[in-house]
């Protein structure tokens, strides 16, 4: 059977000190998450990874220097290498740091893969995200010259088993969910990408409606975090969500973050740290933030059963390719 190549695509993290500033680099320099003018974009980018380097540093050192981002999708590829049959090679794919996705395209090719299966660990689209990281397979795949199919998963982000996942992460922590004032928390995007067409924050509102639907009764808003520089992004941030509803009288909040399925910096820095005093200082009795899902059984059955539909749709394109060249 034909080896398949599964790519579980996500941003990357830092994995040293030093490596914060190379890091913000490539990601500033990337125009499908920063648009900065195409001829400035590169200097830009040098600019604002020295200073911005110089301010996020503490995060990354109250988190003992590095980002578990890594070590977390490898846990990921590990557990869904386990469940998967043997022609199946799973490898993290990174878009801004190590294991980048061109190092991890050339070992599925060294490794025999003769087909894709480009697995975003984003349940949302967007193109700043698994659009970008779609955006430089294609490219890797065209400087390596290959010609091989792949199929692209957008998302998931209403997938019954992602939802289940989410609901049985958050039952494992909060027993009596009617105590508590449930704090949804995406990534925040500016608000011109949602305005082109960009389906985020739909899909993050199903996401969120769709969990609820499992919790009866529980009063719950959405909020988006870590916005960065001056342009308008999406609201109401969590920050100023998590201060209006201690005001309004709940004192139990259970912080739930949406878009992203490993820790980092803005679950671990901004969830706990700077919103866990936050709350502290406004009287909190109760501050439970749910952890991401890294590697839920229930989560990783959901991506194997992507897989494996992926695999059906690589089956049609190949025998189309055997099709195609039996006619010429
Ligand atoms: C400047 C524009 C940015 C957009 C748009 C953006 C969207 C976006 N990001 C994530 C997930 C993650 N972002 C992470 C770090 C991070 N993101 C930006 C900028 C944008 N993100 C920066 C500058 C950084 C670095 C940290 C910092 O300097 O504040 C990470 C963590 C990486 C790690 O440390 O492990 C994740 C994950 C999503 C889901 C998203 C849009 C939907
Ligand atoms: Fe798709
Ligand atoms: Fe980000």
């Amino acid at each position: 059977m034909e080896k398949i190549a599964v790519l579980l695509l996500n941003m990357g993290g830092p994995d040293s000190l030093d490596a914060i500033r190379p890091f913000l680099y490539n990601l500033f320099s990337d125009h499908d998450i920063v648009e900065i003018p195409r001829p400035i974009q590169k200097p830009v980018a040098f600019f604002i990874s020295f200073f911005r380097a110089k301010k996020t540093r503490h995060y990354y050192e109250l988190m003992g220097g590095k980002s578990p981002q890594r070590e977390q999708t490898e846990a990921q590829a590990k557990a869904l290498q386990k469940i998967l049959p043997e022609n199946f090679i799973v490898k993290p794919a990174m878009r801004y740091w190590k294991p980048f996705i061109e190092t991890a395209v050339k070992e599925s090719i060294e490794e025999g893969a003769r087909a894709f299966v480009l697995l975003p660990m984003y349940p949302q689209y967007s193109k700043t995200t698994t659009g970008s990281s779609f955006n430089e397979f294609e490219r890797v795949y065209k400087r390596l010259g290959l010609n091989l199919p792949f199929v692209k998963i957008h998302s998931y982000h209403n997938h019954p088993l992602y939802i289940r996942a989410m609901v049985e992460r958050i039952k494992e922590r909060v027993k009596e969910p009617e105590k508590y004032f449930f704090l949804f928390s995406a990534h925040s995007l500016p608000v011109k990408v949602i305005e082109r067409g960009d389906p985020y924050k739909d899909q993050t509102e199903e996401t969120v409606r769709l969990i609820m639907e499992h919790f009866p009764g529980v009063k719950y808003a959405l909020g988006y975090q870590s916005k960065v520089g001056p342009v308008k992004w999406l609201e109401p941030q969590t920050e100023e969500l998590l201060e209006k509803v201690v005001k309004a009288g709940h004192k139990r909040i259970v912080v739930v973050p949406v878009s992203f399925t490993c820790e980092h910096s803005e679950t671990l820095y901004e969830l706990d740290h700077q919103y866990g005093n936050l709350a502290k200082e406004l009287g909190v009795e109760e501050y439970v933030r749910i952890p991401t899902l890294q590697d839920h059984p229930t989560y990783i059955a959901l991506l194997k059963e992507l897989v494996l539909d992926a695999q059906k749709e690589l089956e049609g394109q190949l025998s189309g390719l055997a099709h195609s060249q039996s006619i010429t």
